[in-house]
């Protein structure tokens, strides 16, 4: 098997009201994120995929619909008035239906789904060339990796479970 991987970073604003705590206010993080993707053979040209072409669609996406912006839930009550000010919001469970709240964890799933359709773009790449992990870092001590379904499991169905919120502030 062989592998690439492709890095990016975007600078975004998030809050997790289910979580409680200080995850309640509005912060923001230096977000990392790593895609590797693989496959079993090389094209012709001895690439995965050519880095370049890759990295121009992971970064034209990322840099449009998540940097310097804000990540929230379609729950939140922050939403409205972010909205209504015309900032750049990134609304889990509207823009992106897999999660409906923007933790490390629902980024990384956010960021693999995408990176399958930047993969689809590419014209030259092996026809079982494939994302094989993604690793977001929201902070120097909390990360998250996504993986695709081992084969013969059961695939997730689409989208992170729903959680139950009461009191969302
Ligand atoms: N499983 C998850 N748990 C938490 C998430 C998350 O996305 N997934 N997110 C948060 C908050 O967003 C918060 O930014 C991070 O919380 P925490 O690690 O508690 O805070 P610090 O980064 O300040 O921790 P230090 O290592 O002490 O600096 C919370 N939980």
């Amino acid at each position: 098997m062989h592998s690439v991987t492709l890095k990016h970073n975007f600078e975004t604003a998030h809050r997790l009201p289910h979580l409680g705590g200080k995850c309640v206010n509005l912060h923001g993080h230096s977000w990392h994120t790593e895609i590797t993707i693989a496959a079993s053979r090389l094209t012709d040209r001895h690439t995965v995929v050519e880095f370049g072409d890759f990295k121009a669609v992971m970064r034209n996406w990322i840099d449009v619909y998540l940097d310097h912006g804000v990540m929230l839930g379609h729950r939140d009550p922050l939403l409205p008035a972010f909205t209504t000010a015309r900032c750049k919001v990134y609304t889990f469970g509207v823009d992106w239906d897999g999660a409906d709240w923007p933790t490390v964890e629902a980024v990384a799933a956010l960021l693999a789904d995408q990176a399958g359709r930047w993969l689809a773009l590419i014209d030259d790449m092996p026809a079982d060339a494939h994302i094989a992990h993604v690793t977001v870092q929201e902070t120097a001590t909390n990360a998250a990796d996504w993986y695709p379904p081992a084969p013969g499991r059961e695939p997730m169905q689409g989208r992170l479970p729903r959680m139950a919120v009461k009191d969302v502030a």
